[in-house]
């Protein structure tokens, strides 16, 4: 044990010594940011809640306007970079949209790399989810094959939009049958954690379409064992890569200490959280080579994959690329999914005329005879503009995701240096927050307005960069499936969302409260999150018609 002590400090002491001589070393021009303390930087300063709107604050306390952008008029006063750090790791953060377009569009690519976490990588997370993966060619052959499958996905017929329309008529059915189970606090607990409960809607579409398009798995319920293993998984990824989770995040190197070493707690939890996630990405995979194998296989990704490699082959290279991005499109896309579909959710009910709207266009090119498809979607310009203003009003990642530097590099004559990694370093960071809050672009940015999309001839406008997506090379590859998931529109088709009523006929006001979680850690990966809190609510068929119409899908 003594021996583990005198390791430990003796790391300790190596690290602050680093981080001194590399302090001096890097006096650089960096945008500014809060003044930090000698060796811990800014490390009191970061929020941990409410980043996005904190951010902005920042940006306007430390005045880092772009000098340049703003002489030149490109850039409107509330643009932004900013620059903070702890412990040695810095932070950039970009609150404006043209700095993002010119950093991650533009120089993409030095800025596609994601930051590297220990635990993370410990734990197994960083080899099989495209999200986390560090950019390079394992990446690059998987993200191309994510592509093509899901942006196939939203255009034509295939497993993945068979499943999605699927998804889309259980969650239906669901609701016919058991609104209550919307927020059901015992059986659908959040898929990724625990202590939160989740939307019934949200698992139904997040988790089935993925499993049964990818691997024609059908996940009946969350207490099924890949979904479990999926849950536990996370939620351990999360605690040690959250702050004070575990030593690795401060001191990498400890990574190399063996599970069974006395002490070693962090590296034993990442053993269980490697196991569960080998489970997760284990079980719908022999499910799926059991059923090729017996010839009865439900069509999918992974079983096409299978026969073609029995029949004429396939490489080895298209091979791994697919098998890491199956599980990645239920790791990288459900939570999101969920948090959206929550939001979507509780502003139908706290807006009922804008429901009211929707639901008139809904009918103007249904007349309540089928359940919409694929096909609806350019005939209804409102319903799409509520997509837009849904993931604007409220992007499930309120900070976005951060990107990681792969070169030195100037911005504006600020510095914003390359991400290190050597043994006692961090990946440095740069978050991008969503700038759908943008006063200048979206005058009253809370209000609830999918008008904004729309123009005065009741078309559609031109702004239809969803910046809840991300940016660059390593933007949402999910964001075709996200949009044909996401979208409100069978929902609303056949139901009505309204505030509920209490035992005396008393309505009862939605809670307008999110959680906020994520691992506000700058000493390893960064992610944060926020998901709308349960509310009660009404949901009713509108008519027998609607009633019917959701009765005869045959999910
Ligand atoms: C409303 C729903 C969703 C939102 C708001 C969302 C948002 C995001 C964001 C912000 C990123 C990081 C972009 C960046 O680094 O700049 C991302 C990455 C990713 N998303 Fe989504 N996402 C959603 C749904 C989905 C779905 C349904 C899937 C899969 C079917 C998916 C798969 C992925 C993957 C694989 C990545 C990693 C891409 C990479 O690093 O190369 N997402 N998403």
């Amino acid at each position: 044990m003594s021996t583990f002590i005198t390791s430990v400090a003796s790391l300790l002491v190596a690290y602050i010594v680093g981080k001194l001589m590399v302090a001096r070393r890097e006096r650089r021009n960096f945008p500014p940011g809060p003044k930090g303390l000698p060796l811990i930087g800014n490390a009191l300063d970061f929020p941990t809640v409410n980043l996005g709107p904190e951010y902005v604050q920042w940006g306007q306390r430390y005045n880092s306007l772009s000098k340049y952008l703003v002489l030149t008029a490109k850039l409107n006063p509330t643009g932004d970079i900013l620059h903070a750090s702890a412990f040695g790791t810095h932070v950039i953060i970009i609150n404006n949209r043209q700095i993002a377009d010119e950093l991650f569009e533009r120089r993409a690519v030095k800025y596609s790399d994601r930051p590297y976490s220990p635990t993370i990588d410990l734990a197994g997370m960083s080899s099989y989810n495209l999200g986390v993966m560090r950019y390079g060619e394992k990446w690059r052959i998987g993200r191309k094959f994510a592509l093509q499958v899901f942006r196939q996905a939203s255009t034509s017929p295939n497993n993945f939009s068979a499943a999605i329309i699927t998804g889309v008529h259980q969650a239906l059915k669901g609701l016919l049958h058991s609104p209550e189970r919307l927020w059901d606090h015992n059986k659908i607990v959040c898929v990724f954690d625990n202590r939160l409960p989740a939307l019934f809607v949200g698992f139904r579409l997040s988790i089935s379409i993925p499993m049964s398009s990818m691997y024609g798995y059908d996940a009946k319920s969350v207490s099924d064992p890949c979904i479990t293993a999926a849950d536990a998984s996370f939620t351990i990824n999360m605690e040690l890569a959250s702050p004070g989770g575990s030593f690795i995040n401060i001191l990498p190197a400890l990574r190399f200490i063996p599970p069974w070493f006395p002490g070693a707690f962090s590296r034993r939890k990442a053993e269980t959280a490697r196991k569960l996630t080998d489970e997760m990405v284990s079980i719908p995979l022999e499910f799926t080579k059991a059923r090729v194998a017996q010839g009865d296989a439900r069509p999918s990704v992974v079983a096409d994959l299978l026969e073609r490699k029995n029949t004429v082959g396939v490489s080895e290279e298209e091979e791994a690329a697919l098998l890491s991005v199956a599980p990645t499109a239920y790791a990288a896309g459900s939570d999101t999914t969920q948090s959206s579909t929550g939001t979507f959710l509780y502003l139908m009910v706290s807006n009922p005329d804008v429901q009211r709207k929707a639901q008139a266009e809904i009918d103007s090119i249904l007349g309540s005879k089928r359940l919409p498809g694929y096909e609806d979607r350019p005939s209804m310009p409102y319903v799409e503009a509520i997509y837009r203003e849904v993931l604007r009003w409220r992007p499930p990642g309120s900070i976005g995701f951060p990107h990681s530097t792969t070169e030195d590099d100037v911005y504006d004559g600020y510095f914003i240096p390359k991400a290190k990694l050597q043994w006692i370093e961090r990946a440095d960071s740069i978050f991008y927050r969503a700038m759908t809050h943008d006063e200048t672009k979206y005058p009253d940015p809370m209000a609830f307005k999918p008008e904004r999309f729309i123009n005065p001839d009741g078309s559609l406008n031109d702004d239809d960069r969803i910046m809840a997506f991300g940016f660059g090379r390593r933007v949402c590859v999910g964001k075709h499936v996200a949009s044909a998931t996401v979208r409100p529109i069978s929902i609303l088709a056949v139901f009505n969302l309204e505030k509920a009523r209490d035992q005396s006929g008393t309505v009862i006001e939605v809670n307008g409260e999110y959680y906020e979680f994520g691992l506000i850690s700058l000493l390893s990966i960064t992610l944060h999150d926020s998901r709308k809190k349960p509310f009660k609510c009404s949901i009713l068929p509108r008519s027998e018609a609607a009633r019917q119409l959701v009765e005869q899908v045959s999910a």
